[in-house]
């Protein structure tokens, strides 16, 4: 079902979401709700969650009182509109791990969902794996992306890093921890980029000498459009990665692997699935048959794998192979020492892009079986954009440690819209059956891409589109201008699609006033270099970047600077006006809702929330010329302010305030804010007594809601939470929920 509904100018779309970010709604948008109503605007959600995209797609298998909205299909047109206006929560980009827990709850909580097929076979299995496959992975953010994006440290977040530094691990110059990767046989090296002369169809096909198939038709395309294909030789990546082991083993370093699996859907897991298999290589050459035909795939790792050794014939023998090579081969990093979680147990588990500057802020260290930090080397298959972690790495072995009480910052102009790039691949990735050669032909049956391939490689095809990269240059000219800043397309002249790509930079740069900016063009590794450069005197650089690196950058840059990407602004300005909010660059951080289901204590901090308000109802002032809405992000803004002064956000453990102890604050600071401002007397007179009734109340609901903390808690389901359990224990304070009722 899609529900085509057209918010009008004052509704605010809120999205419900997964894991941490949703249980924090749970506590703020009852304040947010209120609060937006005194200014006549509806705050409405919308269920994106991975749960409620998996009920969208079995609608016609549930019954009616089963059966959910598609929410995502319709924020998705509502994000071409010039109206829309949604603030975007992280979500679950699910692994197949994921994925198969998610349908477990539900079918537990009474939806009668069909298992998903590891193999599918019937046309029955190959439909549902198909709807499944349409949930999986970034399912999300690409659909709602109809604009470039903006992400940076807003003033008042550095300015209380560079006052309260975060805790750095000193790096030494003997530090043994780098990067591999292939450099060879892999997606950087194989790249091929065509531009398109005009609007048209694209067809992949493979030729094998068994004859052609055509893997994928009717690509629309349009003029100026940059198609690229390239592909990653399973050879070569097998060699490379047992060269790798032995190279961990050799320098005594921990070994571990660093993908985006969650949003390379497509490709990534089955990266995941080889090193799993070249890590284990008896296990799987003595037992694949057996646990394949069981319906595992190596692809969702070893915890899969481990997990349903109790239902396969061999499975103690299977157990006690895997733990002989965890005994005696290198050393594995841990995502979880204590509960014996390695780095090849779930290919969601370790996401590059927040991973590897968590390592980087640690000092160059991971977590090895001795539940002790140790140096690592970091396999990163493809060399696309290895280099630019290798390059910090370089940087602080040499420099040490970056130092954030001096250090610059490097905000990011990222290009995403249309699906851009590698983001955009999922439909047009193949594990390619039989060796041959795969074409791109366009609709006059001229050949455009030709690679000549082998059985198991990954073959990929990436869209741009023009618009979106005009889009980008304008965004990285405004940006640049509006700061002063050095700005630098991080782009490498020797890869094929970024040579696409710096021809159409230097042609659209040509449609702006750029008189006076400093404008540059560099390599990836080398912008890095010069961006670190500046950092550590202080000074700032703008990076303007392709989809993957902006995902990569967004978290790197933060995470070293602020201590989390969370705290970070995060807009897209939609390509036909509206605008979509997101929240930081953080994930749904499941850890903590481990916490919170043990110690009823969660530490999500919801700064990224506030900021993306913040900016949702200045834009919607704008555009609804709405006075008021312009009065609330102003004093959104300056609560906020003194939210960061005060230090109110949550601490890591219990007994300090939490996230609902961060959010009563926050209402606290901004009723103040707007009793005490002088554009709009009615919003004054209706916020001056809810201030002073949480003034006099700031013990009594500090302490109603640090007396919850300590015992398990209980929201009726991880994916699905229960909306009144996860309600009562988000809001235990009813001293504070009576204040906000009387509003
Ligand atoms: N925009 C989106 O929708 C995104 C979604 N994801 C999804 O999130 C899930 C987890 O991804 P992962 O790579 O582990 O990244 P996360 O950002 O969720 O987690 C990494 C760590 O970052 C810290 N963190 C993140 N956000 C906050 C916050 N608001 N407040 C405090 N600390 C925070 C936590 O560290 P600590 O332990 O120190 O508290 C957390 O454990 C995956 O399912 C992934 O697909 C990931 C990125 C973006
Ligand atoms: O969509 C996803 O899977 C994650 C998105 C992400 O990491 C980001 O936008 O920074
Ligand atoms: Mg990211």
């Amino acid at each position: 079902m899609v529900t085509e509904s057209q918010p009008d100018a004052a509704t605010i779309i809120y999205t419900h979401t997964d894991e941490a970010p949703l249980l924090a709604t749970y506590s703020l948008l009852p304040i947010v709700e209120a609060y937006a109503a005194k200014a006549g605007i509806s705050i409405e959600t919308r269920d994106i969650s991975l749960a409620g995209r998996i009920l969208a797609q079995f609608n016609d298998r549930l019954p009616a009182d089963q059966q959910v909205d598609d929410a995502l299909a319709e924020l998705g047109a509502m994000a071409t509109t010039p109206e829309a206006n949604i603030v975007k929560l992280p979500n679950i980009s699910a692994s197949v791990p994921q994925l198969k827990a998610a349908v477990a709850e539900l079918q537990e909580q009474g939806f009668a969902l069909p298992d998903y097929p590891e193999h599918p076979q019937t046309d029955e299995e190959k439909d549902v794996r198909a709807r499944y496959d349409r949930v999986k992975g970034s399912a999300v953010n690409p659909v709602l992306r109809e604009g470039n994006s903006d992400r940076r440290a807003p003033g008042a977040v550095k300015n209380y890093a560079k006052a309260h530094p975060h805790r750095m691990g000193a790096w030494s110059p003997e530090s043994r921890t780098n990067v591999a990767t292939m450099g060879a046989g892999d997606f950087f090296s194989n790249e091929k980029s065509v531009v398109l002369p005009s609007d048209d169809s694209l067809t992949i096909r493979l030729t094998t000498p068994e004859g052609t198939t055509v893997l994928k038709d009717g690509i629309p395309v349009l003029a100026g459009e940059v198609v690229d294909a390239t592909f990653m030789s399973v050879s070569a990546l097998h060699t490379f990665i047992r060269e790798q082991i032995q190279r961990a083993k050799d320098e005594g370093v921990l070994f571990s692997a660093h993908l985006k699996a969650t949003m390379m859907k497509v490709s990534d897991p089955i990266i995941f699935g080889h090193i799993v298999e070249a890590f284990f290589p008896d296990v799987f050459a003595q037992y694949g048959d057996q646990i394949r035909a069981a319906g595992l795939s190596s692809n969702d790792g070893l915890g899969a794998l481990l997990s349903a050794t109790d239902n396969l014939p061999d499975g103690e023998a299977i157990r006690a192979a895997v733990e002989d090579v965890l005994d005696n081969g290198p050393a594995l990093a841990m995502v979880d020492s204590d509960k014996g979680i390695t780095n090849l147990h779930v290919p969601s588990d370790v996401i590059i892009d927040a991973s590897m500057p968590a390592m980087i802020r640690g000092g160059g260290h991971m977590w090895g079986m001795d539940g002790g930090e140790h140096d690592t080397l970091a396999v990163i298959p493809d060399s696309s954009y290895a280099g630019v972690y290798q390059t910090v790495i370089d940087d602080c072995r040499t420099h040490g440690a970056l130092d954030p009480a001096t250090m610059g910052t490097v905000p990011n102009v990222g290009l995403m819209a249309k699906k851009a790039e590698e983001y955009g691949s999922h439909d047009k990735t193949f594990e390619i059956p039989a060796s041959g050669t795969v074409e791109v032909v366009d609709g006059a049956g001229e050949v455009l891409i030709s690679h000549e391939v082998e059985t198991g490689d990954i073959w990929r095809a990436c869209q741009t589109q023009d618009v979106a990269i005009r889009d980008w240059v304008k965004l990285a000219v405004t940006r640049a201008r509006a700061t002063g800043v050095p700005t630098v397309f991080w782009l490498d002249a020797h890869r094929a699609h970024d040579a696409n790509l710096i021809a159409k930079v230097e042609q659209y740069l040509g449609d702006h006033d750029t008189d006076g900016l400093d404008l540059r063009i560099m390599a990836p590794a080398e912008a890095c270099a010069f961006s670190l450069e500046r950092i550590r005197q202080g000074l700032d650089t703008i990076s303007v970047t392709g989809n993957v690196l902006r995902d990569y950058n967004t978290d790197l840059f933060p995470i070293l600077e602020v201590g989390t990407s969370a705290k970070m602004l995060s807009i897209v300005p939609l390509m036909n006006g509206g605008g979509l909010f997101e929240t930081g660059a953080g994930g749904s951080a499941p850890k903590h809702v481990q916490q919170l289901l043990e110690q009823n204590y969660l530490r999500w901090d919801s700064l990224g929330e506030f900021f993306a308000l913040a900016a949702s109802l200045e834009h919607l002032s704008g555009v609804a010329g709405n006075r008021r809405a312009q009065v609330l992000a102003e004093t959104l803004d300056r609560a906020t302010g003194s939210f960061l002064e005060h230090d109110r956000s949550p601490s890591r453990r219990l007994g300090g305030i939490d996230n609902r102890g961060s959010h009563f604050y926050l209402a606290l600071y901004w009723a103040q804010e707007l009793a005490a401002q002088s554009q709009d007397a009615a919003l004054a007179a209706a916020f001056g007594p809810l201030a002073e009734k949480l003034v006099a109340a700031e013990s009594t609901i500090v302490d109603e809601l640090a007396a919850v903390q300590g015992s398990p808690a209980d929201v009726g389901g991880y994916y699905r939470p229960d909306d009144a359990k996860a309600s009562a224990v988000m809001r235990p304070s009813a001293t504070f929920n009576e204040a906000l009722a009387s509003l």
